[in-house]
């Protein structure tokens, strides 16, 4: 443990700082003295956390002496007091107090999800900061320990059933939490998530009102920071300001949810469920007069309203129905664009207004309490479900007025999307008929203004905002959409050497042909190579799902999947995220068993962020694309629309364009800052697209990573620097010590590994070169078996020499120092020369054996490409040959090469012949005799 001064505040460190932390501190420091706002970047791995608490803390420990001895001594010209005042910096909300006592302020630390946060506490356990007083804010979901409402499946029902058993009194944890949650909940010590459920269980006391009630008396209160952000879910968790500190951590997707969570929508059927949910009220309340004269009376929770208020909330419902289905899309699209003002006009349609909705939502609120309390079947739970959405929906209306109220700030901020309605759900019951989903429609209200929800918060009495993360590159850009006032900026370097790191453009790819995202095939060839050579794990992000599927379907049916899996196993991603930690430990056993393993993910996925990729896990991330948003959603378009108005009017605002193109260069930032995670990580980022070459891009990319970017035009010597990279990372670096022996999913390995004094060092690099040769033997073992296959066996496989020659499109002779184009260990003839490649710790191995290649073959397409010289022509070839393969139709074989070759001249003749070459086993007896009679003719003509 260490301690220093900065700006006047005693900060303790466990470690001694680096120099970026040093530099992290003082911005935070000088954000919280003066409550300036602050966009912070640091690279993942400089420790920015512990910098974030240990400062943070630090300065509210001299904020409460300042409380202190303000109280004791006011006398401003006592030195104590003065040096106090100094480090703890301005009040910037002195009215902040509770019971007319000054409050201190807390720090609100908001990541992205739980399991961020558990690291962010675990950072904390390090520190000497520990015994401070933490609240965690968590879900119903997460932290609701009553048998009945955790067997719900969706958050709405549990939240419904949650509800109408605390009005009712019928939860027994509930009950307690007066009397036990003090017990229960407050002790020394920093207790998570899953700590809160195991007291709470232990106390028979509900973990989650119980921590909330303690909530506003803590130093440091963890949460998500949706629960921020999100002025709904603030509301219903009942969280305030007080002059607090909120900080961003992982804030590179705030302003993603700051849109998201100031926009709705809300379906023809949602309405229809509401009008079937009134329905039901309707009847139950008939019921229930019946019942007052049963034998035994049901527990009702008394209700707020009158037979009559529900009979015109139906009325009302119908109106809506109405309306909605009143409008008029236009034709041709099937929708409409409005100003955001528009859903205003649709609900006064309804006598909806702005002065009544308040009492509406009240209103409906109160109904779905008497539902919730009153039934708990499935059907009636939908229907519960629809009427809560249609209460926020109308939550998030009226909250687009802003704080002012004013009706200028909807259409500000906000647009109207109407479209034919997508049928998400179908109705499970008769209530919904079909041909009325069909007509229906959908009401999107949009935000565009990440910076609305920003000022919201930053009016709620807040003390400054910091937002920070590893990837907020371009600052200008990130500061432009949060809208609100930065005084205070950093982009800090990283804490790695240059050596850690290796980072290619590659322009063009194994054949020589430009690398860009459309050519599966190009890639495909791409990875087969680097498969061969780096190490341990690989993570490759594709710009979509459709084109992740396309590749992976495309390389399975040729050799390029095989090849590949040779080296490393195979993972894709799942869309379905409840499957996917099955993938990852997969991913991560293969990593443990040596072969290594590769990734296939996409940008904006879950592996792109807040996975462990440390050290073995991730040696290499391979980016292909640039993942622009879908540019004809409708969503998207309107961004772009939003923007370009909004930049009429301020210059300073980004076009709809530059936001278009930094989307797609922020998730790739996100996504490549998989790779270095600790100051003794190491790995190599490879660009696969040559538009990373230019200005543009190359600017845009992570200010850390810029200095480091190599742009290559040819493959043979990117692929040749990864080579000499791993091999001289792999031998020298510390933390390249084989995980099996060291524990998979302790984070802080690297932190163990630092500690590790230098002879225990010497033995880790031992260790480091054993794995690279085991790596080289096996990779080494496999190509000589498989070589002797290849060349003692004729193509098996007549559909995937096909294959072979639809990847290789261009055929060259390559030369021996150039990476592999072909796959040796495949079943197939190699089509180029084989360089066998050995990795070892001090000299890259040149080739020792080269494999009998079938250069014919390459003659022969290549010839085939010269004379049909159009891609498409050359393209409806190998088709023609594909599909005479699958059905073995002679006839139409001819007839279609007959087409293809309008002129028969002695070259296209002998093209024709030697197609037989390659049917080895099934010689074609009629396309030789077809070949001869052209032979003829052609001689005849000549
Ligand atoms: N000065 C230091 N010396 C040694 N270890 C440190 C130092 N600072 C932080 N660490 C440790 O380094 C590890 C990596 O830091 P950490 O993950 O907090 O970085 P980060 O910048 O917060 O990353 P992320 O972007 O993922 O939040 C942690 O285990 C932390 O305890």
């Amino acid at each position: 443990m260490t301690s220093f001064e900065c700006k006047g505040v005693l900060v303790d460190f466990p470690y001694e700082p680096y120099e970026v932390q040093k530099k992290y501190i003082e911005k935070v420091l000088e954000c919280l003295q003066n409550g300036h706002n602050g966009v912070l970047e640091s690279p993942t791995g400089t420790g920015k956390t512990l910098s974030l608490l240990c400062s943070s803390l630090a300065w509210l420990l001299a904020k409460k002496a300042a409380i202190q001895a303000n109280r004791m001594l006011p006398t401003e010209s006592n030195a104590i007091s003065m040096s106090v005042n100094t480090a703890a910096g301005v009040d910037k909300n002195p009215s902040s107090a509770w019971n007319g006592v000054i409050r201190p302020p807390r720090i609100i630390y908001g990541s992205r999800t739980h399991t961020q946060l558990n690291q962010v506490m675990k950072e904390l356990r390090r520190t000497n900061y520990k015994h401070m007083k933490v609240g965690i804010i968590g879900s119903r979901d997460q932290l609701c320990i009553h048998p009945e409402v955790m067997k719900e499946s969706t958050s709405s029902v549990k939240i419904a059933l949650c509800r109408a058993k605390v009005s009712t009194r019928t939860c027994q944890f509930y009950n307690n939490v007066e009397l036990k949650s003090k017990e229960a909940f407050v002790e020394n010590g920093i207790a998570d998530i899953e700590d809160l459920v195991n007291k709470g269980k232990k106390f028979n006391c509900c973990p989650y009102y119980g921590s909330r009630e303690l909530q506003k008396d803590v130093d440091i209160l963890f949460t998500p920071y949706n629960y921020i952000i999100d002025p709904r879910t603030r509301k219903a968790q009942d969280i305030q300001f007080s002059d607090d500190v909120i900080i961003l951590d992982e804030g590179h997707n705030v302003e993603k949810m700051c849109e998201e969570s100031c926009s709705v929508d809300i379906s023809s059927t949602d309405i229809a469920l509401c009008i079937d949910a009134v329905t039901d009220v309707m009847k139950q309340l008939y019921d229930e007069k019946n019942t007052e004269f049963s034998a035994e009376p049901i527990q009702l929770k008394p209700r707020e309203f009158s037979d009559d208020d529900i009979c015109v909330l139906k009325a009302l419902f119908l109106e809506i129905e109405k309306v909605i289905d009143g409008i008029e899309l236009t034709n041709g699209t099937n929708d409409k664009k409005m100003e955001g003002s528009y859903v205003f006009k649709l609900l006064q349609g309804a006598d909806i207004t702005p002065s009544n909705m308040s009492k509406f939502i009240s209103f409906l609120n109160s109904v779905t309490l008497y539902m919730s309390s009153t039934n708990s079947n499935a059907p009636h739970q939908a229907k519960e479900a629809c009427l809560y959405k249609f209460q926020q929906f109308l939550e998030c209306v009226l909250q687009s007025l802003g704080s002012n109220g004013d009706p200028k700030n909807t259409d500000k901020y906000f647009r109207t999307y109407i479209q034919l309605e997508q049928s998400k759900y179908k109705p499970k019951n008769d209530t919904v008929k079909l041909k009325e989903l069909k007509k229906g429609k959908t009401l999107n209200f949009w935000c565009f203004s990440p910076g609305f929800g920003m000022r919201d918060l930053l009016g709620r009495n807040v003390h400054c905002i910091i937002l920070t993360s590893g990837t907020l590159s371009p600052l200008a850009a990130t500061i432009s959409e949060i809208g609100i006032p930065v005084k205070v900026q950093l982009q800090n370097a990283h804490v790695i050497k240059n050596n850690q790191v290796c980072v290619s453009v590659i322009k063009s790819g194994p054949s020589n042909k430009p690398l860009i995202c459309n050519y599966s095939s190009r890639l495909g060839q791409t990875l087969v190579n680097f498969s061969r050579i780096i190490p341990g794990g690989t993570l490759v992000f594709f710009p979509s799902y459709p084109f992740l599927d396309q590749c992976v379907n495309h390389w399975q049916g040729c050799n390029i999947w095989a090849s590949i899996t040779k080296n490393k196993s195979i993972f894709v991603e799942p869309k379905n995220k409840d499957v996917l930690s099955n993938v990852i430990d997969e991913y991560y056993n293969a990593i443990q068993e040596n072969k290594g393993a590769m990734l296939l993910a996409v940008y904006r996925g879950k592996v792109s962020e807040g996975l462990d990729f440390s050290d073995w896990k991730a040696r290499a991330v391979i980016i292909l694309g640039l993942p622009y948003p879908p540019y004809q959603d409708p969503r998207v378009v309107m961004k772009r629309e939003y923007l370009d108005e909004m930049r009429k009017e301020n210059s300073e605002c980004l076009s709809g364009q530059e936001w278009y193109k930094l989307e797609a260069i922020k998730a790739v930032n996100q996504a490549m800052g998989r790779v270095i995670r600790h100051i003794g990580d190491w790995g190599s980022i490879i660009f696969c697209d040559e538009r990373y070459a230019s200005f543009n891009i190359k600017s845009q990319l992570s200010v850390w990573l810029q200095p480091h970017i190599k742009v290559y035009d040819q493959f043979s010597i990117a692929y040749r620097e990864n080579v000499k990279f791993f091999k001289n990372s792999g031998a020298t670096m510390p933390s390249a010590v084989l995980f099996s022996n060291a524990s998979f999913d302790e984070p802080a390995q690297a932190t163990v590994l630092r500690s590790i004094e230098s002879v225990k060092r010497k033995a880790l690099e031992d260790d480091t070169i054993k794995l690279y040769e085991s790596y080289c033997d096996k990779n080494e073992e496999k190509i000589e078996k498989k070589s002797t296959l290849a060349s003692s066996s004729s193509s098996n496989s007549i559909l995937k020499f096909v294959d072979i020659f639809e990847e290789q499109t261009i055929i060259n002779t390559i030369s021996e120092s150039q990476p592999l184009k072909v796959d040796a260990t495949s079943d197939l003839k190699p089509l180029v020369k084989k360089r066998k490649l050995k990795i070892i710790p001090n000299k890259i191995e040149h080739p020792k054996k080269i494999v009998n290649t079938s250069i014919k073959t390459v003659n022969y397409m290549a010839n085939v490409q010269n004379i049909l010289k159009e891609k498409d022509a050359y393209n409806n070839f190998i088709s023609i040959l594909k599909k005479y393969i699958l059905e073995r139709n002679c006839d139409e074989l001819i007839e279609r090469l007959d087409k293809l070759f309008p002129i028969k001249t002695q070259e296209i003749i002998s093209i024709l012949l030697g197609l037989n070459d390659f049917f080895n086993h099934e010689p074609n007896s009629q396309l030789v005799n077809y070949c001869t009679r052209l032979k003829e003719e052609h001689d005849v003509i000549n």
